[in-house]
């Protein structure tokens, strides 16, 4: 397979653009017209520097307003063709894309379109080039991929094919197993981008919110087998219009790109086992059966707090590295790790981030597979020096330059804890255990620029699937939160996305400098025993409004007992279709970061959505009270 990314996709100018297209690993660009326009340097020079590149130009676009055009339309747009052609030649590519014609002028009549294009073939052949001929989904005449195919079919051409894109089908509901029927030789191009599902006008959609495969709401993939399906094995490109992509880092945006068309491929690779298709072999995605260990990177003051915070919460100090400063914390199924070294990756963390969680460590069947299928994900790897008496556990770099380290029992990784840590037994008085048993979920957050750049990371790499976005408001602007989770609910990781500093999560970032976990959520059995040890622990929660209980009183109609005891312990509520959840958050440590205690009953899936906002302005009154030092 063959892969290409269209030049309008990314931001930069021309050169910038292909610097960051190449190092990203695809093989050839789409260029849009308007960015050779713009750009200071000749058709020839322009293929030069791609090829300089490394990059083949598959496809020169797009010519507009053709086929169907009365005269004098019809003769001026000749004229066009046969100087795009030679523009073509001088460039170094030989495919042109035809969209179907968007203007008033234009006549109907699918003969009069073929004969248009027979006549186009014939010229095109001259020119020694190739025109591919896609139906925009709001075409005045064609708008629909079965249409522009006859069209080709009676322009009878060799040298007029048909280009697909999957947004024109898919976003038009058409069915893409009506691809399969097609043959694929005649099929010259296709052209990939996802949608996130928003009702509104076709066009603007399509020219403002499309993004990469599989970080959208469309059937992608099933576009893809029916393709694959035809015996079509040519370019696979990404043609993208995305507000956000065009200012965003073109090094990034391109790095997704490709790993969006290798997870694709991947995907239907497997889903169409019969279909050739050219894709390296990788392993499938990786099955999560939870988190085995979150480890902070502290300084020894700062870790002194935290650790006090950890024992509030029930937490005991159970064992001390065996060679380096690091502890573990551990209730229930949760392991915390507080490293205090002064050397290595966990003293980076710290001196860029201030306290942070600088490492998740998350249990599969295979450590050596998920690197495997990671890397071929384009994920960096990460390697650390292993000190003696240490195990080489494989890891890779996740959100804000964080680790991600994976934990099996094929080998002795599992045993990890008996093997890097001596039982330590402090002398200070336990805690009451609150009965919090596993790390319900994890919060991210960061700009909301890198939300798809993530949720398409844990996606492709590990067997998990994304929740709808919801907003979730903060007095000072919108956040926006999404979740990744497993089918079993044992890895839920949830993205927030900030766009402002004077947002909770913003200032998280903005202190903190950069994207890092803000929160970490416990589970418990049951929250009230819990509410009882914390405060036995001397833990207080933050307070949330009387007026929040009120409310939850009106939406619910709790009875009476259960408001009083919600109320008594500041536990914040909510209820769906399936189950409760109940929740009590701990104050803001540092600059932003905090703890959560939740329980969920029956089959409640969700994170409280509806309770962020009386959360974050709780937490807000307290960090405007509390004596905090601020930088
Ligand atoms: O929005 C457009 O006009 C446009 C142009 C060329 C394409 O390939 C496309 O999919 C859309
Ligand atoms: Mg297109």
């Amino acid at each position: 397979m063959k892969t290409a990314i269209a030049t309008v996709s990314i931001s930069g100018d021309l050169s910038e653009k292909l610097t960051a297209i190449a190092d990203a690993g695809f093989d050839g660009i789409e260029i849009f017209e308007n960015d050779f326009l713009t750009f200071d340097a000749a058709p020839r020079d322009v293929g030069a520097m791609a090829r300089d590149h490394g990059l083949e130009i598959s496809l020169f676009q797009p010519f507009r307003d053709f086929e169907g055009m009365p005269e004098p339309q019809r003769s001026r747009a000749f004229e066009r063709a046969k100087r795009k052609f030679d523009l073509m030649n001088e460039m170094g590519t030989d495919l042109v894309l035809v969209c179907s014609n968007a203007s008033p002028l234009s006549l109907g009549g699918i003969d009069r379109a073929a004969e248009d294009f027979r006549d186009l073939g014939a010229l095109a052949a001259e020119h020694g080039v190739r025109v591919g001929y896609e139906a925009l989904a709001w075409g005045r005449h064609i708008s629909d991929h079965r249409d522009a195919w006859e069209v080709v079919r009676r322009a009878d051409h060799p040298n007029i094919g048909l280009i697909l894109d999957s947004f024109h089908t898919l976003a038009k509901g058409i069915d893409p197993d009506t691809i399969r029927s097609i043959p694929g030789d005649r099929i010259f191009f296709i052209q990939l981008a996802d949608a996130p599902k928003i009702d509104m006008d076709l066009l603007y959609w399509s020219r403002h919110y499309r993004n990469m495969p599989g970080e959208g709401d469309l059937d992608v993939t099933g576009f893809m087998r029916a393709v694959a399906a035809t015996g079509y094995d040519g370019v696979v490109s990404l043609e993208i219009f995305n507000d956000q992509f065009r200012g965003g880092s073109a090094k990034s945006i391109s790095v997704d790109g490709h790993r969006s068309l290798v997870y694709l491929m991947d995907q239907v690779r497997r889903q169409e086992p019969d279909i050739k298709v050219q894709v390296d072999d990788m392993p499938d995605r990786i099955s999560v059966g939870g988190i085995e260990f979150v480890e902070f990177a502290a300084s020894e003051a700062e870790a002194a707090s935290l650790t006090a915070l950890m024992r509030a919460l029930g937490f005991v100090r159970t064992g001390r590295h065996v060679s380096k400063k690091v502890d573990l914390w551990r209730q229930g199924d949760i392991n915390i790790v507080i490293n205090t070294e002064r050397t290595g990756f966990a003293h980076s963390s710290y001196i860029v981030h201030g306290t942070t969680v600088c490492d998740i460590g998350l249990r599969v069947d295979d450590a050596q597979a998920t690197i495997e299928r990671a890397e071929a994900l384009g994920a960096a790897l990460f390697t650390q020096d292993v000190k003696p008496g240490e195990l080489d556990i494989p890891a890779i770099r996740g959100v804000g330059g964080g680790v991600m380290h994976f934990i099996d029992g094929k080998s002795d990784l599992s045993r990890v804890w008996e093997i890097e840590f001596r039982p330590v037994d402090d002398d200070q008085d336990e805690p009451v255990n609150a009965g919090l048993t596993r790390i319900d979920h994890i919060a991210q957050t960061m700009n909301n620029e890198e939300m798809l750049t993530w949720l398409l990371f844990y996606t492709s790499i590990f067997e998990t699937h994304k929740t709808p976005m919801v907003d979730v408001v903060d007095p000072a602007g919108l956040v926006r939160s999404q979740a990744v989770e497993n089918n079993d609910g044992s890895l839920r990781l949830t993205l927030n996305g900030a766009e402002n500093r004077r947002t909770l999560a913003g200032h998280f970032i903005f202190e903190s400098f950069g994207s890092a976990v803000q929160h970490m959520a416990f589970e418990t059995t049951d929250i009230f025993a819990a509410a009882d040890a914390l405060r036995k622990n001397g833990f207080a929660p933050i307070t949330i409004s009387p007026n929040y209980y009120d409310d939850l009183d009106a939406r619910f109609g709790l009875d009476d007992e259960m408001l009083e005891a919600l109320k008594a312990n500041s536990i914040l509520y909510d209820r769906d279709g399936d189950g409760e959840y109940f929740q009590i958050y701990s104050p803001i440590y540092r600059e932003g970061f905090f703890f959560e205690i939740v329980e969920r009953r029956g089959g409640y899936n969700g994170y409280g959505a509806a309770n962020a906002q009386f959360r974050i302005a709780a937490q807000k009154r307290h960090l405007r009270r509390s004596d905090i030092p601020k930088r």
